[in-house]
């Protein structure tokens, strides 16, 4: 794991997270992006060599949906970044971590990425992530 490369924070309204964060951290997002895959829109805010994550659901039957619905807005995920995805999910699944998708998938920001279950982490949710490079199309 090199480092954090981004919290991800569930909010109800984005557009509104969008104004506190800017006021929060001091400058604008600088992407948003919807992934249709898991019912989410996003905004990124670069915070240093990690960022933040704002996720609203597009769909009742996104994770983040029900994740507000029992639990209300807040943190959601804490995401690393890895060189080699399928190595560390090997790795991690060998360690006795509970693997929910072992193929990894299309995230937002140009990433592959792969979740772990709470449970197997003390009630947090991981996800990994690996950089898209250009000739990986
Ligand atoms: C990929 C795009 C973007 C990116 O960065 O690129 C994203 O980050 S998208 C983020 C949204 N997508 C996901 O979260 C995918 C992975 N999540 C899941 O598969 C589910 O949400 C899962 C398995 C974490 C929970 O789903 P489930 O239907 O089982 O919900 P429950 O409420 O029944 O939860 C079971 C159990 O887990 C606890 N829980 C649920 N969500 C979280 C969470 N975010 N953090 C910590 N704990 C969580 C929940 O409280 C239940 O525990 P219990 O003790 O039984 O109450
Ligand atoms: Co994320």
């Amino acid at each position: 794991m090199n480092k954090i490369e981004h919290i991800g924070i569930a909010v109800k309204d984005l557009e509104a997270a969008n104004e506190i964060y800017k006021n929060l951290l001091g400058y604008e997002h600088y992407k948003t992006e919807t992934v249709e895959g898991e019912g989410v829109v996003t905004s990124f805010f670069k915070c240093g060599d990690s960022k933040i994550e704002l996720l609203e659901a597009t769909r009742d039957d996104s994770p983040i949906a029900g994740f507000i619905e029992k639990r209300g807005e807040g943190v959601h995920h804490i995401a690393f970044a890895v060189d080699d995805i399928e190595a560390e999910v090997k790795r991690l699944k060998e360690s006795g971590f509970r693997v929910l998708n072992e193929t990894p998938k299309r995230g937002a920001d140009n990433k592959l990425v792969v979740f772990l279950h709470p449970k197997s982490s003390h009630g947090v949710l991981v996800e990994l992530c690996q950089e898209i490079k250009i000739n990986d199309k």
